[in-house]
């Protein structure tokens, strides 16, 4: 019996929400943007095997890849409710580039963890699991946020609530609303980006920030797409983080007079963001973003939608 997981790209942020909002997205095309992990029996403890478009950018050496981490957690909290680690043999097809924007760690996080315990017949809870998720990416980003990791295990928009033992809760948003992903093909790494924000805000900046995130998740639940575009705005990361960006100004603008709602920052770059409402107006910024925001053969752009559903299994083989 073996079992493969796919966890999906997300967008951190979402601009709006800095740490404590996140939003899962897959391709309108069907095409798989994000991480698959197989779980299969294995002959010794533990062995991963490494496959996938992006493979050649994971650290060589397999105790280094966060997959590893993964299982070491998992089995010290297999441990405390008095359980074993069966043997195992994980596969990781590595889909996602890393310091991307797109939650390329969260994915191989996410897959592994929900695929060892659905392998292991879900002795974790959803809650359990999650806070496992977020302890994995705090490790790999020196700091503990669950907006790539949530997204990507529940589905849909997610709310980092952090209080009376919930994680995180979803937010109701807009069906017809398309998010076109430009991915430039550099690296910009997580914990770099992290490391140029400054450490204390000035007044009219939280005053403006807290404005943003309650009208935006206020918009969400009363159904006001247009408000909520509107509140798509960043005043925590993007203002220091768009110098790491080249050409983001510009596209940014580009996509705007195109009519999307909204632009940013996909999680700490350099992604970007664009949503849209019409599929033609999705479809026209995305062949502009690949003429003009990507910048080698490892970028991309996709035209896509939420992904309601999050990690899911995809059958027992990759
Ligand atoms: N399976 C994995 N997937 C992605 N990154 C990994 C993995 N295992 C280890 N790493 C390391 O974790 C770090 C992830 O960098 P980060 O900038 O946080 O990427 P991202 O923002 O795309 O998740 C890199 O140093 C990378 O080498
Ligand atoms: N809230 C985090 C999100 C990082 O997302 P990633 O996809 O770049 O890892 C941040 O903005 O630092």
């Amino acid at each position: 019996m073996s079992v493969v997981v796919y966890a999906p790209a997300s967008i951190g942020n979402v601009s709006v929400g800095f740490d404590v909002l996140g939003a899962a997205v897959s391709p309108v095309d069907g095409s798989l943007l994000g991480d698959r992990v197989k779980v299969a029996a294995g002959d010794q403890p533990f062995s991963l095997a490494c496959v996938g478009n992006f493979v050649a950018k994971l650290p060589q050496v397999a105790e280094e890849n966060i997959v590893y981490r993964c299982w070491q957690v998992y089995g010290r909290e297999l441990d405390k409710k008095g359980l074993q680690l069966k043997p195992v043999a994980m596969t990781l097809e590595k889909n996602m580039p890393i310091g991307s924007g797109l939650g390329s760690s969260a994915c191989s996080v996410v897959a592994a963890l929900d695929a060892l315990n659905r392998y292991h017949d879900m002795p974790l809870d959803e809650t359990e699991l999650l806070a496992l998720m977020g302890e994995m990416e705090a490790e790999i980003s020196g700091s503990l946020h669950y907006d790539n990791v949530a997204p990507c295990y529940l589905g849909g928009l997610q709310f980092m609530v952090e209080e009376l033992g919930i994680i995180s809760q979803s937010v109701p948003c807009f069906d017809d609303w398309y998010w076109v992903m430009a991915y430039p093909g550099i690296k910009v790494p997580t914990a770099e980006a992290r490391a140029i924000l400054p450490s204390q805000y000035r007044r009219q900046d939280i005053i403006a920030h807290g404005r943003y995130l309650g009208g935006f998740i206020h918009a969400c639940h009363s159904q006001q797409p247009e408000l909520a575009a509107t509140m798509i705005k960043d005043v925590v990361a993007e203002p220091y983080r768009e110098r790491l960006l080249p050409g983001f100004a510009e596209a940014r603008q580009y996509a705007l007079e195109a009519g999307a709602l909204a632009s940013g920052i996909s999680g700490s770059g350099p992604t970007m963001f664009s949503v849209c409402n019409d599929i033609e107006v999705a479809k026209r910024i995305a062949r502009w973003l690949e003429e003009h925001y990507v910048q080698n053969e490892d970028g991309f752009v996709h035209v896509c939608r939420l992904d309601e559903q999050g990690s899911k299994v995809t059958g027992s083989e990759l």
